[in-house]
């Protein structure tokens, strides 16, 4: 059987070690470059939780040692580093799936929000990876902007209902994600002692993912109210959605309906939960309509669905695969 050479580069960070478990045991990636900033280590002494399952040499992260070692090559590095790379890596003929945030948005809310863009060429050409929104640009995408967390569990929550809306009217997100989205480096907001039996917002109504969500969505920026929390949680998300709606239908069969074909995203009857997506790509959604209000609680895994098996779903489709190949679907529960 053919099998298809890829990379990680970012591989000593928390999405880069989620998406080594996806890749190990995917039956048709083959693992065949893994990076990190230093390199010179192995894999079993960068992640204990390795050892016994795969081996191999991590290297110092090198543009012409990656182009020649693989065709598809999966960047788990932060913003502004992702665009140094991706640059050379699509001038060599890689195919490059990109966790950051660097080719998601247009280059002027890119540049409100984060730095100065150096790689307008490529991101023309980036195609945003939400299968349920461009299932058939992925397929020919030669780079992949992964979407952030919070507007994946976001838009997939209000996508079905956005003709049902009524216009002009907010979007209120009220979401809340366990510490690992914040990355493997440390800072205040993420001590132990701040976080630990604590539970506050950060970043309310001005956060980067706001403009991505209002972008996907086809809204204003202003009517996007998007406030996160920080939770005692190792890993999930939830976000608790509000919108208002002008017609009279039944909510559950809109989302039923809506997803009848997804993959991985299930319709719940009842409240969703973080634990039943943990370690999967699923997103669970839940909507509840009182008049005119509609509620929707949308579940992830921030590591997985949130990043990293989105990314291997996405470098699935590039490659022609079914989408769901290799792609972990048994939640850690209890
Ligand atoms: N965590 C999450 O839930 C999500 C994260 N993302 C995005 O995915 C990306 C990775 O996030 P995450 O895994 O959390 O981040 P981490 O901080 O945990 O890991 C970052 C990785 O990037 C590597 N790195 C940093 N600079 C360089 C460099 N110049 N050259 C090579 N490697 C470098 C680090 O290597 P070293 O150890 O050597 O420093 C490390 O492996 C980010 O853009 C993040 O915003 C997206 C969705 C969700
Ligand atoms: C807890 C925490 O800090 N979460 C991150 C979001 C997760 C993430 O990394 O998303 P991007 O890919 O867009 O960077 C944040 O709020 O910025």
């Amino acid at each position: 059987m053919s099998v298809t050479k890829v990379g990680v580069i970012g591989a000593s960070g928390y999405t880069g070690l989620e998406l080594l478990k996806i890749l190990i045991n995917h039956p048709k990636f083959q693992l065949s470059y893994v990076a990190n900033s230093e390199g010179n280590t192995t894999l079993s002494q960068l992640h204990h939780s390795l050892n016994k399952v795969y081996e191999c040499d991590v290297l110092k992260a090198d543009i012409d040692e990656c182009a020649s070692s693989c065709e598809l090559v999966f960047l788990a590095l932060p913003h502004k580093t992702a665009m140094v790379y991706v640059k050379p890596l699509i001038s060599k003929g890689l195919k490059v799936v990109d966790l950051s945030a660097d080719y998601r948005l247009p280059q002027d809310i890119y540049e409100q929000f984060y730095c100065p863009h150096t790689d307008t060429e490529n991101l023309s050409h980036a195609v945003y990876g939400l299968p349920e929104l461009f299932r058939d640009e992925l397929r020919s995408a030669k780079l992949v902007a992964n979407p952030g967390c919070f507007p994946t569990s976001a838009i997939l929550g209000v996508l079905p209902f956005m003709s049902r809306r009524v216009k002009n009217t907010p979007i209120i997100v009220d979401a809340k994600t366990g510490v690992s989205g914040a990355g493997k480096k440390l800072s205040d907001n993420t001590h132990f002692v701040n976080v630990n039996d604590n539970l506050f917002a950060y970043n309310p109504l001005m956060h980067r993912h706001a403009p991505e969500i209002a972008q996907k969505l086809g809204v204003d920026f202003d009517e996007v109210h998007f406030v996160p929390h920080l939770v005692p949680l190792t890993r999930g998300m939830i976000s608790s959605i509000y919108i208002q709606v002008n017609s009279d239908f039944d909510a559950y069969e809109v989302l039923e309906e809506f997803y009848k074909e997804a993959k991985h995203v299930r319709v719940c009857k009842n409240p969703v939960d973080m634990k039943s997506v943990a370690g999967t790509n699923f997103c669970d959604i839940y909507v509840k309509r009182k008049s005119n209000m509609l509620f929707i609680s949308s579940a992830i895994d921030n590591l997985m669905r949130g990043a990293s098996s989105a990314a291997v779903v996405n470098a699935n489709l590039m490659m022609g695969f079914d989408e769901d190949l290799g792609i972990p679907n048994i939640a850690y529960v209890p």
